[in-house]
């Protein structure tokens, strides 16, 4: 008999629809899903090698392209974003070239996100919650493969970055990171790399891939974090909400 699941995916929500499914805490094949770890999005993602040349130096600009959900947070992420695109400019305006990219809607920041990294950014700024973060992670990829830029003679692979303002934000506690944007913006304009691992669950094809950088929850936690999402206007006592609708349900 064929039944749905929901599966969560640091912040978004898809349902799979499986023939037959089993959990273990190692997250070990089941029919039609599985989780893996990848290493390092791009391989060049080396600790401590700086985004940005130095400023003296005859380099080139680095473009950063910042991708902003104005409606995370209830709203509250726009109204910050427009706040702090001063303190940006004067922070990194110097030495990049900073393109701010708005979200219309869900799954925009995965289409943004490609198109930056074929356009050769050199690093992509996901400006919101962990959904945010979990669309433009997902941007990284297409087709189960990285993407790539257009220029197959640019050395440098594109860089992932995060200024936190979405209601969780649980990645960026996750990190130790405070959720202050002007302190992700100080980490930014530093330019340092660190590798980072990013999971996969995959379907029957490569199309079906979905990638995480956080969490990846099944059942009950997977049903909180979709009630939850109704509730945000509550801010982080949505989660409160959605795991008592959750468990009431479950
Ligand atoms: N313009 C938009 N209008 C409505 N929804 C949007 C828009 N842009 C993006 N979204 C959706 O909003 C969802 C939630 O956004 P986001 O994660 O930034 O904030 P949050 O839910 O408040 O934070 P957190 O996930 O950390 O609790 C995203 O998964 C995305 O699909």
């Amino acid at each position: 008999m064929a039944c749905c699941y929901q599966v969560s995916l640091g912040g978004g929500i898809v349902v799979v629809a499986a023939s037959s499914f089993s959990v273990n805490s190692k997250l070990k094949p089941i029919p039609f899903l599985k989780a893996e770890l990848l290493k390092p999005m791009a391989s060049d993602l080396s600790p401590d090698r700086s985004i940005f040349h130095d400023a003296s130096s005859s380099s080139p600009r680095r473009d950063l392209v910042f991708i902003v959900n104005p409606r995370g947070a209830n709203g509250r992420t726009g109204k910050e974003w427009k706040k702090l695109l001063p303190y940006l400019r004067s922070r990194l305006g110097k030495n990049c070239n900073i393109c701010e990219s708005m979200t219309s809607g869900p799954y925009h920041a995965i289409d943004i996100t490609r198109e930056a990294i074929r356009e050769g950014a050199d690093a992509v700024v996901a400006v919101g919650g962990d959904g945010t973060l979990h669309e433009v992670v997902n941007g990284f990829f297409w087709a189960g493969k990285p993407v790539t830029n257009h220029n197959r003679e640019a050395t440098r692979s594109t860089a992932l970055g995060l200024i936190p303002l979405g209601t969780g934000s649980d990645f960026a506690r996750t990190l130790g990171w405070k959720n202050d944007p002007c302190e992700a913006i100080n980490r930014i304009a530093k330019g340092l790399r660190s590798p980072v691992d990013v999971g996969v669950i995959t379907g029957e094809s490569e199309e079906e891939s979905h990638y995480f950088i956080n969490v990846a929850d099944i059942h009950l936690s997977a049903k909180a974090g979709y009630f939850a999402s109704r509730y945000k206007r509550f801010g982080n006592l949505c989660y409160v909400i959605g795991a008592l609708q959750a468990f009431h349900g479950a």
